[in-house]
């Protein structure tokens, strides 16, 4: 199946850092904070480090991914949000000079235990994430899939995009219960919740708008992302 088109630009972030993805046209408060403190009286003020905001970072072949990532931009919106980039363009150091990340991933590699994936996460993952600490920083997992044809593997991936960002120190937030879901089993349930936010476009995209709207509140009082 042939890769969408990228659905974002890539640029560099509003404040400092590494060219990491497209910046929403709001510059976050705290970007125009630190911009502010940044205007210095005096020399040693430019010392202040950049504030970056939250970067959303996705991958997707057919584009259910890519709509997903964007409404969560959205609801997010540009206070806190400063990038939204595709994984394939960006690097693991340049996601780390973010405060925090969403991340997102479909599963398109039924049953496997590693690159679960099947995009250009497999790499990101396995090749390159090693080399960076998330220490400190909030990271907060969706996913895309297929609950019905899919569902004794129902969004698989979300379960290794959150393992292996916790395995470099990241601070994971944004589980949700498994009620209202139809899926039989998935690697990203434990008990009763999932690890994140599995997303079925294929079966009952009529529920995706509430369920963003509610896990990014829950994300804003988690990880205090307001
Ligand atoms: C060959 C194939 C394998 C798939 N495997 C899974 C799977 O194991 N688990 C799942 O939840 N969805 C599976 N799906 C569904 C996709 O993950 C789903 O359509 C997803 O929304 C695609 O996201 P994307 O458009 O961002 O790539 C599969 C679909 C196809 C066609």
């Amino acid at each position: 199946m042939a890769p969408r088109a990228m659905a974002f630009a890539v640029a560099a972030p509003l404040v400092g850092g590494a060219p990491a993805g497209r910046p929403l046209a709001t510059p976050s408060r705290r970007a125009v904070a630190a911009g502010a403190a940044a205007a210095p009286r005096r020399a040693a003020r430019l010392v202040t480090p950049p504030v970056m905001g939250i970067a959303v970072v996705y991958a997707s072949t057919t584009g259910n991914c890519a709509d997903v990532a964007e409404m969560i931009a959205s609801d997010l919106g540009g206070t806190i949000v400063d990038a939204v980039v595709e994984v394939g363009d960006t690097t693991p150091s340049a996601l780390a000079a973010y405060d925090g990340l969403v991340v997102g991933a479909p599963t398109w590699n039924t049953g496997a235990d590693v690159e679960r994936s099947g995009t250009d996460w497999d790499n990101f993952l396995y090749e390159e994430l090693d080399k960076v600490s998330f220490e400190g920083k909030s990271v907060a997992v969706f996913g895309t899939g297929d609950s019905v044809s899919y569902g004794d593997y129902f969004a698989d991936a979300i379960a290794e995009l959150h393992g292996r960002f916790e395995a470099r120190g990241a601070k994971m937030v944004g589980a949700v219960p498994v009620d209202g879901y139809q899926h039989t089993e998935s690697k990203a349930q434990v008990g009763e919740v999932f690890m994140g936010l599995p997303l079925d476009q294929d079966n009952e995209d009529d529920l995706t708008p509430g369920r963003v709207k509610a896990w990014c509140d829950q994300l804003r009082a988690e990880a205090g992302w307001a």
